[in-house]
């Protein structure tokens, strides 16, 4: 029978087997790395299967009713889905198999990559934050950076390099349309180009990958954690395993895949520019136990020079302050410093 790797930190990072390679042993149970005490595990009598956040019909996104629906849902719920978004099925349906392609390439192909990548464009990795976590989360994950075209042709792998691509330029479109809709009602009349720098000059595509585990109710796919984005755009496949906070702060709320949809998300850098009035809400991932799950958000981040706080047109009705200006790239580095841990980042930027 196979048995747990003597050196497992070895044989997921270094050797770039990851949790893919372990789940492809068949090992019986979890190794007790990935077994999360049972205070962090998700606790089924805190599901509230009644409450489902919104789904936002986006084809009349310019239309006062539809921008109201985008507001509330993001004051309320910090969470929506948005379907007729105008990015062809064809596109995402391509994406999703050359995802499934890339996790199937075998691991010397991604210790290779892993060796030969700028982090700064590509990176490849398992878990969260393997060396500051003590108990390590069911996931692999490759995120590719949304760099200049001469980049992406040089470091995104082959062999999903035009699908990713493919999808982020019409991904793109939505975003700026979500960002605008988001910033008009806190009093931002135009999305110039400064502030669209700010907001979604730096995007990643992030490919997440939860192989089928045989415990799943132990482990952790994605411990609870808000994004650290200005906002998320998460493409899911139908396998399910998403669930967000309930606005009691002690519930969850499970978040359906739906044929054609994306699931929209508040980052804390929305929350801190907005002075708290869009919530970045806390969510996590459940594994399956029979099937793999891909999930892929684009992280719509600021670059990392940027230094991000409370707008000015959303404190010029007198409104104090609730957070401090801060470097986005020190909150980068605070967020990857520790294992995910809930609301706390956001801490970090509080006066
Ligand atoms: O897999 C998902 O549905 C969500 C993943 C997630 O929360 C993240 O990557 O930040
Ligand atoms: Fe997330």
């Amino acid at each position: 029978m196979n048995s747990t790797p003597t050196n497992l930190i070895d044989f997921l990072v270094n050797q770039a087997n990851g949790v893919k390679g372990l789940a492809d042993l068949n090992l019986p149970s979890v190794p007790p790395q990935y077994t999360q005490p049972l205070q962090a595990r998700l606790d089924p009598t805190k599901i509230v299967p009644q409450e489902s956040i919104p789904i936002i019909d986006f084809s009349n996104w310019d239309d006062p009713d539809v921008q109201d629906s985008i507001f509330d849902a993001a004051t309320k719920w910090g969470f929506f889905q948005v379907v007729n978004h105008e990015i062809p099925f064809k596109v995402v349906d391509d994406l999703k198999a050359a995802v499934h392609s890339f996790f199937e390439l075998p691991a010397e192909e991604k210790k290779c990559l892993k060796e030969n990548s700028p982090p700064e464009v590509v990176r490849l990795a398992t878990s969260f934050s393997p060396h500051a976590e003590s108990v390590l989360e069911w996931k692999d994950y490759l995120q590719l950076v949304y760099a200049s075209e001469e980049k992406i042709r040089a470091y995104w792998p082959a062999i999903c390099r035009d699908q990713a691509l493919e999808y982020m330029k019409h991904a793109e479109a939505l975003i700026r349309k979500l960002l605008k809709v988001l910033l008009k009602k806190l009093n931002v009349k135009e999305l110039d180009k400064e502030r669209e720098q700010t907001l979604m000059g730096a995007m990643i595509l992030a490919f997440n990958y939860y192989p089928a585990c045989p415990d799943p109710e132990v482990v952790a796919g994605v411990g609870p954690h808000s994004d650290i984005s200005s906002i998320t755009v998460l493409l899911q496949d139908d396998i399910g395993g998403l669930y967000v906070r309930g606005s009691d702060g002690d519930s969850w709320i499970y978040v359906p895949p739906v044929e054609g949809a994306l699931v929209i998300n508040i980052g804390d850098v929305l929350q801190i520019m907005s002075n708290g009035r869009y919530k970045s809400i806390e969510h996590r991932v459940v594994a399956n136990r029979s099937k793999t799950r891909i999930s892929l958000p684009i992280f719509v981040n600021p670059p990392p020079d940027t230094v991000i706080g409370p707008l000015s047109e959303v404190l010029e009705n007198g409104d104090e302050p609730k957070y401090k200006q801060v470097l986005y790239s020190d909150y980068f580095k605070y967020f990857f410093s520790k294992p995910h841990d809930g609301k706390k980042t956001i801490e970090f930027a509080m006066i």
